[in-house]
């Protein structure tokens, strides 16, 4: 039988072989992302675990790496007006694009009662995108890297303990950018472990 000659076996357009050998190139080519977590209402420690559960949950994403874990003071808000938080990060590698990731981030935040009262209001869990390899973009959907990363000693510091060699894509090297900030605020809580999922 030529190739053609079954009438069963419809050619493949063109469009749909361009889709799959695309998809299969990003499935072969993960990428490297930085994720912050924060959270000063309820649990604290329990809403990052959740949290990191769920990035580990996810389908087309693994955990590689989870940072110790940092009681913070309140950035960007008056002093002494929010319960402190803790925080920690994490590295994930990816087959999701920057916008599926930065949803499934909203959606951990859903399933974990964050409510968005106010601008840096208190809240049981926040999940940012600090990078995405080295996508530089200032969507204000999602912007790359995050905004305030450089200068958050609560997401510098935890980054460095996973990364040291870690870099803010266009505003230079997290151990420069946080030798000028100072660590002021941020202390490690080595009573308290979060996991890597298996
Ligand atoms: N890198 C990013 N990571 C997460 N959200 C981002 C990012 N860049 C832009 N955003 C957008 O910011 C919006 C507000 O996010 P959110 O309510 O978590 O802000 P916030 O946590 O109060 O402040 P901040 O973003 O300064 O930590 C989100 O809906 C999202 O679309
Ligand atoms: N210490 C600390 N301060 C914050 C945090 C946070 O996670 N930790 N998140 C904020 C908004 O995302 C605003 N301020």
């Amino acid at each position: 039988m030529t190739p053609n000659s079954d009438p069963t076996v419809q050619p493949v357009p063109a469009a749909v072989v361009h889709q799959v050998d695309a998809a299969d190139t990003t499935l072969h080519n993960p990428q490297y992302a930085v994720v912050s977590l924060g959270s000063n209402v309820g649990d604290r420690l329990e809403k990052l675990q959740s949290a990191i559960d769920a990035l580990a949950d996810t389908p087309g994403l693994k955990v590689k790496g989870v940072s110790p874990v940092y009681e913070t003071e309140p950035w960007g808000v008056e002093p002494g007006s929010q319960p402190s938080y803790f925080n920690a990060v994490v590295v994930v590698k990816t087959t999701l694009p920057p916008s599926s990731l930065l949803e499934r981030g909203h959606a951990i935040e859903e399933a974990l009662e964050r409510t968005r009262d106010e601008k840096w209001g208190p809240r049981t869990i926040d999940v940012d995108i600090v990078t995405y390899q080295d996508v530089v973009s200032d969507d204000p959907k999602l912007t790359l890297p995050h905004p305030h990363a450089h200068e958050r000693a609560f997401v510098l510091v935890p980054w460095l303990d996973v990364d040291p060699e870690a870099v803010v894509p266009g505003r230079g090297a997290a151990a420069e950018l946080l030798a000028r900030l100072g660590t002021e605020g941020v202390t490690a809580r080595a009573d308290l472990e979060l996991s890597l999922p298996e």
